[in-house]
C-alpha cells in the first residue's frame, strides 16, 4: 500500500494513498485511533455521497459515529460554522480522546481541523480529502483555518492530522472544473520541484491524473513540510503562483475565480516576473501556457493591475520593504525572491497587463554609440520572426476568442516596437468588434501603428472589412511611407479614406464597411498590400478575388500570410494569368483556433546580421534558425556564397531588407570585387531610403566606389573598412550592419541614433556586447 509519511517533529503521521481505499476507511481508522466517538463533518455536496456509507464502516470497527455538515462553499468557512461545530461536537459528547474526521474538499478540511485544534484545546482528527484540490494539497500539512471579514485564512492553527486517507476512486464522479481547480496546484509541484512530473502532465493533459501523480504531489509536499513545518523557508516555495494568486482572489471579491483558477494566472505572472528579472528562462512560459489552458485554466486577468496591487500590498506575507516572490529557475527548480515594494508596480505591470505576453527586460539601448574594433564569439538566440509574428497575432485576434494572444507562441520579451503596436492597434479592434456585434455604438479608434509599415497595411483592410471606423497614425517616416494603392480598389468596394492634404499617408480616417468584389493591385510596390486584403477578405459575406497588374515582389512576404491563415484554418487559392501575374481567390471562411499554439520560428531577416558577423570573420552561431524556409531572407548564407566570384549578381526583389548587411559585406569582401544589386527601387520605401542610407554608411565605412544606376546598384570592394561616424539614419537595419562592420573597422566607429534597433530588436546591442564587442555610450561631455 503507498503510504507517505510526513515527519514533523511533534505529530509524524501517514497518508494511505489507494483506489478504493475509502470503503475500508473503518477499518484503516482503526489502526490508527482506538474506537472512540467519532463526529464526521461534511458539507451539503459530499454528505449525501459518502457520510452514511463513512458511518456505518466506522460502526463496523466499533466507532461511535456521528454526522454534521454545512453548506458548501468558501463562504461557510467563517466563525459562525465553527461556532456551529464546536455546538455539534458538545451534542455528540466529544472528549478529548474522541476525533473529528473531515469529509469533503478544501474548505471542510480547513474548518473541521481548526475546530479540532481548538475544541477542548485540542482533539485528534483525521482527513479524508475528496476532491483533487484537497487530495494534493490542504488535506497534508495541517494548515487550518476560517477566514475573517477582512480576510481569508485570517485565524487558524498548524494542526497536523492523525492520518489522511485518499481514495482517488473518489474523483471520477467530480464535475472537470473542480478537476481543473486542483490542476492547477499539480502543476505547480511539477514546476517548482519536478521537471519529471511536468512533463508527465504535458503528455497526459486533459486526463484525471492518476494515483500515482497523486502520490507523487503529495510525497512533494510532504518532503516539504517535513523540513519545514511553520512556514518559515522552504514551506514558502509552495505559494508559487499563491503571490499574485491570493491577490487576484481578494481583488475579485472572492467570487470571480476559484482558488486554482487564481494561482493559473499567477503562476504564468510568476513566469513572466522570473523573465522581468532574468531569472526564469523564456522557454517556460509557452510550456506553461499551454498546460495550463489545456485544463481550461486562465492564465491573464480581466482584473485591472491596480486593483491587483492594492491587494497585493495588503498580503499577509509582506515582510517590511519587500514581498516574497516564489521565481523559477527552471521547471522543477523554485527559489525564493524577496523584491522590494517599490519594484512591485513594475512586477505586476509586466505580468499582468494583457498587452504584453512578456516582460520588457532592460536592454541596452543608448542613442549613440562607440564600438570598438575587436573580436566577438559565442551562440546566439534570435528572436521571434517580425513578420510571423504580426500574422500570427493578427490571425488569432480574428478568431474573436478571448486571450488570442495565447493562441501564438515563441514570442518572447523583449517585444520589438513593431509587434507591440500591432498587439496593441488588435486589442483594440478585437474589444470593438466584439461591442460591434453586440449592437453598440463603437466611436472611431485611433489606430497608432508606430513606425511599422507591415502593421499598417495588413491592419487597414481588416479595419475595412470589421466595417470599424479608424484614424491611423505613426511615427519616424511611416506617415511619408505609400499606402495609396489601396485608395481606388477600397473606394470601388464601400469603404472612404481621407489622407491628409499635405500628400502624406497619415494621419488617415477610414470608414464605410468593405464589401466582397474584384480587388486589382500592383504587384510590384509593397506585397504588404496583397497580404493585407488576403487576411481581411475572407471575413466578408461573399467571395472576392486579387487580381495583380504587375509582377509581385517580396513574393516569400505573401507566402508567409498564406501559410499562417492556413494554420487558422482559412484556405486561399491562387491562379497564374496569361500575364504571368497572379490572380487570387478568397471565400468566406473564419479563423479557427488549433489545438496548438503557432509557434513563431526565428527571424531569418535577423540572423542575416550574424552571419554578416561570421562572414566577415567572428565567430557565431545561431541557435535557432529559421527551420521552414517560409522566410525568403533565410536565403542569406547562400547569396553570401555567391560573393565567392568575383561579379556576383543579387536580385533584391524578394529580399529587400536584406540589403543593407549585403551591401556591406560586398564593400568588405576585398578590392576585387564587384558585386551588381539588381530591383533595387523599392528600397527607397522602408523605414529610411535605403538606398541613400546604405550609401552613406557605405561613405563613412571609406567605401566610396559605388554606381547607382536605374534599378541597380554596383558596389565595389575594399580591402579595409575605415572608421567613422555613422548615422543610422533611424533606420534599425542600418545601425545593426554599421555594428558589426564596426567591429572590422580600423578604429572606433560612432553610430549615430542606434537606438532605433528597438522597432525590431530591442536587444541587439545587449547581445553584441554579451558576445564580446566592446561598445560605450557616446555622451556630449565625454564616453562612459
Ligand atoms: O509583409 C512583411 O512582413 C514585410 C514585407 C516586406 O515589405 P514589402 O513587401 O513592402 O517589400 C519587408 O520589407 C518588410 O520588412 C516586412
Ligand atoms: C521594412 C521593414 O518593416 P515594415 O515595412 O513593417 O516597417 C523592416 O523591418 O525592414
Ligand atoms: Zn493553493
Amino acid at each position: 500500500m503507498p503510504i507517505i509519511q510526513v515527519k514533523t517533529k511533534n505529530h509524524p503521521y501517514e497518508i494511505l494513498i489507494q483506489e478504493g481505499s475509502f470503503k475500508d476507511a473503518g477499518e484503516l481508522i482503526s489502526a490508527k485511533v482506538s474506537p472512540c466517538r467519532v463526529l464526521i463533518i461534511s458539507d451539503s455536496n459530499v454528505a449525501p455521497l459518502y457520510a452514511e456509507d463513512l458511518k456505518k464502516s466506522l460502526k463496523a470497527f466499533g466507532f461511535t459515529p456521528s454526522i454534521w455538515h454545512f453548506d458548501a462553499g468558501e463562504q461557510s468557512k467563517t466563525i459562525n460554522t465553527l461556532t456551529r461545530i464546536y455546538e455539534a461536537c458538545y451534542e455528540s459528547g466529544l472528549t478529548r480522546k474522541d476525533c473529528i474526521v473531515a469529509l469533503g474538499g478544501g474548505v471542510v478540511g480547513d474548518v473541521a481541523g481548526f475546530a479540532a485544534a481548538t475544541y477542548q484545546r485540542g482533539i485528534p482528527y483525521i482527513q479524508i480529502p475528496t476532491t483533487l484540490l484537497a487530495q494534493v494539497d490542504s488535506s497534508v500539512g495541517g494548515k487550518t483555518a476560517i477566514d475573517l471579514p477582512f480576510g481569508k485564512n485570517m485565524a487558524g492553527a498548524f494542526n497536523q492530522p492523525a492520518f489522511v486517507l485518499i481514495d482517488p476512486e473518489l474523483l471520477n464522479t467530480l464535475n472537470p472544473k473542480i478537476i481543473s481547480d486542483g490542476m492547477a496546484e499539480v502543476i505547480k509541484y511539477g514546476c517548482i520541484r519536478d521537471s519529471a512530473l511536468f512533463e508527465i502532465l504535458e503528455t497526459s493533459a486533459g486526463i484525471i491524473p492518476s494515483a500515482q501523480v497523486i502520490a507523487r504531489c503529495v510525497q512533494i509536499k510532504a518532503d516539504i513540510v517535513s523540513a519545514d513545518e511553520f512556514d518559515f523557508g522552504e514551506r514558502m516555495l509552495l505559494n508559487f503562483g499563491h503571490t499574485f494568486g491570493h491577490a487576484i482572489e481578494k481583488a475579485s471579491g472572492y467570487s470571480l475565480y476559484t482558488h486554482g483558477e487564481a494561482v493559473s494566472i499567477g503562476m504564468s505572472a510568476a513566469v513572466k516576473v522570473g523573465m522581468a528579472f532574468g531569472v526564469t528562462s523564456p522557454e517556460i512560459l509557452p510550456r506553461l501556457t499551454y498546460l495550463l489552458q489545456a485544463w481550461k485554466l486562465p492564465v491573464l486577468t480581466s482584473l485591472s493591475t491596480e486593483a491587483v496591487l492594492t491587494a497585493l500590498k495588503a498580503d499577509k506575507k509582506q515582510l517590511g520593504d519587500h514581498l516574497n516572490f516564489i521565481l523559477l529557475k527552471d521547471l522543477g527548480a523554485a527559489h525564493i525572491h524577496p523584491v522590494p515594494i517599490s519594484d512591485l508596480r513594475r512586477a505586476a505591470l509586466d505580468s499582468l497587463d494583457q498587452l504584453v505576453l512578456g516582460v520588457p527586460k532592460k536592454s541596452f539601448l543608448p542613442d549613440n554609440l562607440i564600438i570598438h574594433p575587436g573580436k566577438i564569439q559565442g551562440s546566439v538566440r534570435i528572436p521571434a520572426s517580425k513578420s510571423l509574428a504580426h500574422r500570427a497575432f493578427i490571425c488569432a485576434a480574428l478568431t474573436g476568442k478571448t486571450h488570442w494572444e495565447l493562441l501564438v507562441s515563441g514570442v518572447y520579451a523583449p517585444f520589438s516596437d513593431d509587434i507591440k503596436a500591432t498587439l496593441r492597434c488588435l486589442h483594440q479592434i478585437t474589444e470593438a468588434w466584439a461591442e460591434k456585434k453586440k449592437g453598440h455604438f463603437v466611436p472611431e479608434l485611433i489606430l497608432d501603428c508606430s513606425q511599422s509599415g507591415t502593421t499598417l497595411r495588413l491592419l487597414i483592410p481588416i479595419v475595412a472589412a470589421l466595417g470599424l471606423e479608424a484614424c491611423f497614425t505613426g511615427q519616424g517616416r511611416l506617415p511619408k511611407r505609400p499606402i495609396h494603392a489601396y485608395q481606388e480598389a477600397f473606394t470601388a468596394n464601400g469603404v472612404i479614406m481621407d489622407f491628409p492634404e499635405n500628400g502624406d499617408s497619415l494621419p488617415l480616417r477610414i470608414r464605410g464597411r468593405l464589401t466582397a468584389g474584384k480587388f486589382e493591385l500592383p504587384g510590384n510596390i509593397s506585397s504588404q498590400y496583397i497580404s493585407g486584403l488576403l487576411l481581411a477578405l475572407p471575413l466578408l459575406e461573399s467571395d472576392s478575388t486579387i487580381t495583380l497588374t504587375s509582377g509581385l515582389e517580396s513574393e516569400s512576404y505573401v507566402n508567409m500570410t498564406l501559410s499562417v491563415m492556413s494554420y487558422f484554418g482559412v484556405p486561399v487559392t491562387r491562379n497564374t494569368l496569361n500575364s504571368g501575374y497572379h490572380r487570387y481567390f478568397v471565400h468566406p471562411h473564419s479563423f479557427t483556433e488549433t489545438s496548438r499554439p503557432y509557434a513563431v520560428e526565428g527571424d531569418a531577416s535577423q540572423a542575416a546580421f550574424w552571419h554578416l558577423a561570421s562572414y566577415l570573420g567572428q565567430e557565431i552561431t545561431i541557435e535557432n534558425p529559421a527551420l521552414s524556409q517560409l522566410q525568403g531572407d533565410a536565403s542569406m548564407q547562400a547569396v553570401l556564397n555567391q560573393f565567392s566570384s568575383n561579379h556576383a549578381e543579387i536580385d533584391m526583389k524578394d529580399i529587400p531588407d536584406l540589403f543593407p548587411a549585403l551591401a556591406l559585406a560586398a564593400a568588405a569582401s576585398g578590392k576585387d570585387k564587384r558585386i551588381y544589386f539588381k530591383n533595387v527601387n523599392r528600397l527607397r520605401i522602408k523605414e529610411s531610403d535605403r538606398i541613400e542610407s546604405t550609401l552613406a554608411m557605405l561613405a563613412g565605412f571609406g567605401v566610396e566606389n559605388v554606381r547607382v544606376l536605374d534599378n541597380e546598384i554596383i558596389i565595389n570592394g575594399v580591402s579595409s573598412l575605415k572608421c567613422g561616424d555613422i548615422s543610422s539614419f533611424s533606420d534599425h537595419r542600418i545601425a545593426m550592419t554599421a555594428a558589426i562592420a564596426a567591429l572590422k573597422a580600423e578604429g572606433d566607429t560612432i553610430i549615430r541614433d542606434s537606438s532605433c534597433v528597438a522597432k525590431s530588436y530591442p536587444d541587439f546591442f545587449s547581445e553584441l556586447k554579451r558576445l564580446g564587442a566592446e561598445i560605450e555610450t557616446l555622451t556630449e561631455g565625454g564616453n562612459t
